[in-house]
């Protein structure tokens, strides 16, 4: 079902500031883009064949806000590729696994993605993306 990390979800507090350590680090931005549903701005760094997601909220009640309050900045989730992600979701459902997103939602870049809740997960906020 999973083909591969897609991206790992950082939740920073200045994108800017940020972006310049992963410059820092030889990578290069792929651009940025305001997920307005999920209330982010976004920065995308490839990495071999995966990607670092950085994320700056971009409203005080949104995901990226409420986790850097709790936790202060870090790793917020792992995106992880399936090729049909109804699918997928279909599955999990059916094994029991709890579900954020019943439907896909829109992600960067246009990929359809959903989360799978953390407390059914051993504590990782998992994402799927299926994108071309
Ligand atoms: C743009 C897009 C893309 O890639 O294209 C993205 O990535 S958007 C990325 C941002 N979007 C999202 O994260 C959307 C999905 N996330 C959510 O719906 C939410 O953030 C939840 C994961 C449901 C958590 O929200 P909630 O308000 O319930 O927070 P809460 O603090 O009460 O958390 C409930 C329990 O889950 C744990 N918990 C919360 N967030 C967590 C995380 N990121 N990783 C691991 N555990 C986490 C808390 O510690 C708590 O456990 P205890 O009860 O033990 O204390
Ligand atoms: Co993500």
């Amino acid at each position: 079902m999973l083909k591969k990390v897609d991206h790992i979800g950082i939740a920073v507090k200045d994108l800017a500031e940020a972006s310049k350590f992963y410059e820092t680090l030889g990578l290069k931005s792929a651009g940025t883009e305001v997920v307005e549903e999920q209330k982010v701005k976004v920065a995308f760094f490839p990495v071999g064949d995966s990607e670092v997601e950085l994320l700056e909220s971009t409203s005080p009640d949104g995901p990226i806000a409420k986790y850097i309050e709790k936790n202060g900045a870090g790793i917020q989730h792992i995106a992880f590729r399936v090729d049909n992600i109804e699918k997928a979701l279909a599955e999990l459902k059916e094994k029991g696994v709890r579900l954020i997103d019943e439907k896909p939602r829109y992600g960067a870049g246009g990929a359809k993605i959903a989360f799978l809740h953390p407390k059914s997960t051993f504590g990782v906020l998992i994402e799927l993306s299926e994108r071309d």
